[in-house]
């Protein structure tokens, strides 16, 4: 999947100044950038849902794409299940939505409505709906933000699990360092302004097993963070 010279304004303002980008397909492609740099942006534009920009985008099939946004966007009127199987068009299997949902910790909350839940555990209905959609390509903003330590942690192991079952293309944004490492199999670096640009790098701690050693991943951050530093 290309993402090619993608240039965006809002008025007057330039938000992405020509950016490309390969996504390696079923591959976790992390986007790493400070807040406001434009990574929200970039998702939508590939999703399909802003379309007023300029540049090319190959080889993303929409219909098949999941999106976690930063916010949740629950249906409040229906429950739980509900939203779930409605997002899906009911092509859920049952068995999987008790599966996940267990390692998810929502098994008892499955018939209740999301006004009735807390912040942490409507993002994880977020991101239960999103496991269970039939994607091939999996947008994720932000996703482990709101979670706490417990929960992101089993959060994290059901999304390497669905992520290498699934062969999930994934394409994920955020602004911490730590996620990018643990998570990413490719680190797409944002720059700052004036460059805006993309770097990749293949992250070279990565093992779903998550067992790289601290010294080699202390080095590794001090050589991204330095190289982020230059840029901006
Ligand atoms: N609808 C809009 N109208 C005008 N400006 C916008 C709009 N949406 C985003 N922006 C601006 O575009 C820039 C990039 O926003 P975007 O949300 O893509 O950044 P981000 O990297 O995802 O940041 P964050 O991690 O804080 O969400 C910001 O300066 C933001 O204020």
């Amino acid at each position: 999947m290309e993402i090619l010279n993608i240039e965006k304004r809002f008025g007057e303002t330039l938000i992405l100044d020509k950016i490309s980008l390969t996504i390696y397909p079923k591959q976790i492609n992390v986007i790493l950038g400070p807040s406001g740099c434009g990574k929200s942006t970039l998702l939508q534009i590939i999703a399909g849902l802003d379309k007023d920009f300029e540049g090319y985008i190959n080889g993303i099939t929409r219909r098949k794409i999941a999106y976690v946004f930063q916010e949740e966007r629950l249906l409040e009127w229906r429950s739980v299940e509900k939203n779930i199987l409605y997002a899906s068009s009911g092509k859920v299997e049952k068995e999987r939505l008790l599966d996940y949902g267990k390692a998810l910790g929502l098994s008892e909350y499955l018939k209740y409505r999301p006004g009735q839940l807390s912040g942490g555990l409507r993002q994880r209905v977020n991101l239960l709906r999103a496991f269970l959609y039939p994607a091939s390509l999996l947008l994720m903003d932000e996703s482990f933000r709101s979670l706490d330590i417990q929960t992101k942690e089993e959060t994290i192991n059901l999304f390497l699990r669905v992520q290498k079952e699934e062969e999930l293309t994934v394409l994920l944004v955020t602004h911490s360092l730590e996620e990018a490492i643990q998570l990413g199999n490719y680190i797409h670096i944002f720059s700052n302004k004036p460059t805006r640009r993309l770097d990749t790098f293949t992250n070279p701690y990565f093992s779903s097993a998550k067992t790289y050693s601290i010294e080699d991943k202390e080095s590794f951050l001090n050589e991204v963070k330095e190289m982020i530093k230059i840029k901006n």
